[in-house]
């Protein structure tokens, strides 16, 4: 039986967060520092990349990694408001999510562009959070794995490190609306995740941390982060208040 890897909560606070919303990140790393993190999991916060830096020295010693919410495929150059995996590194990332949905619905990201900025934030010792997801009609129409599975083919880079690379499954007709998909279709998606891992990187397709990601609440986190297959979660609005972040974090 493979070893289960190492658990990761990780927050994207989106386009949420001017300096004074550190004082959440503060507030975590307390709780963190004063209560731990159940199961020797992984806690990361994605904030905007203007809040990256101040983050990181708020955030201290507490354990608690930080992350960019995109990257571009190239190290530097004429590419205006874009950030380079170097730039977020610089400032004190450990992660890095791409291809979120939100991405790729508003900027066209194509699973090959996915790829790409996958492959840069490897090339720069980041961990890349690949997010996968279906859309509602797509799962209405029973498409719900194969989309997934061509996104995950598309979207990762061969010859990356299992262990330093993340999955985040995340269907999209759940993000932001307080619709989860049910426990047993979370279940199949994750194995059939899983499987296509598997049967890409051999053994080392285990330890690919596989997350889930959509409406994941306090109230909501014990029953979804204990089916099999799901390694943590990618939290987005519950991730704006240290307290119900908190609160999903204790039950992994
Ligand atoms: O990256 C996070 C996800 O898009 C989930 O967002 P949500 O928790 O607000 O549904």
């Amino acid at each position: 039986m493979p070893l289960r890897p190492i658990p990761l909560i990780a927050g994207n606070w989106k386009m949420n967060g001017v300096t004074a919303a550190l004082a959440e990140a503060e507030a975590l790393a307390t709780l963190v520092a004063t209560h731990g993190v159940a199961r020797g999991g992984e806690v990361a916060l994605c904030p905007p990349a203007t809040l990256l830096m101040a983050m990181r020295e708020r955030l201290g010693r507490s354990g608690i990694a930080t992350g960019g919410q995109d990257c571009h495929a190239r190290a530097s150059g004429a590419h205006t408001g874009d950030i380079s995996a170097a730039m977020l590194k610089d400032a004190g990332a450990r992660f890095v999510i791409v291809g979120h949905s939100e991405r790729r619905a508003d900027h066209g990201e194509t699973d090959e562009a996915v790829r790409e900025k996958a492959a840069a934030a490897v090339a720069t010792d980041l961990i890349p959070i690949v997010c996968v997801g279906e859309t509602e009609s797509q799962r209405l129409s029973g498409e719900a794995v194969r989309v997934v599975e061509r996104q995950l083919d598309g979207s990762i880079p061969d010859g990356v490190p299992t262990e330093g690379i993340v999955i985040a499954y995340e269907p999209v007709w759940a993000i932001g609306t307080g619709l989860t998909p049910t426990l047993a279709d979370i279940a199949e998606m994750h194995e059939a995740i899983r499987r296509r891992l598997v049967e890409r990187f051999g053994e080392g397709g285990h330890s690919v941390r596989i997350l889930y990601g959509g409406s994941l609440k306090p109230g909501n986190a014990r029953e979804i982060l204990a089916v099999d297959n799901v390694d943590g979660g990618l939290v987005g609005g519950a991730s704006l208040l240290a307290k119900d972040f908190f609160a999903i974090i204790s039950a992994l």
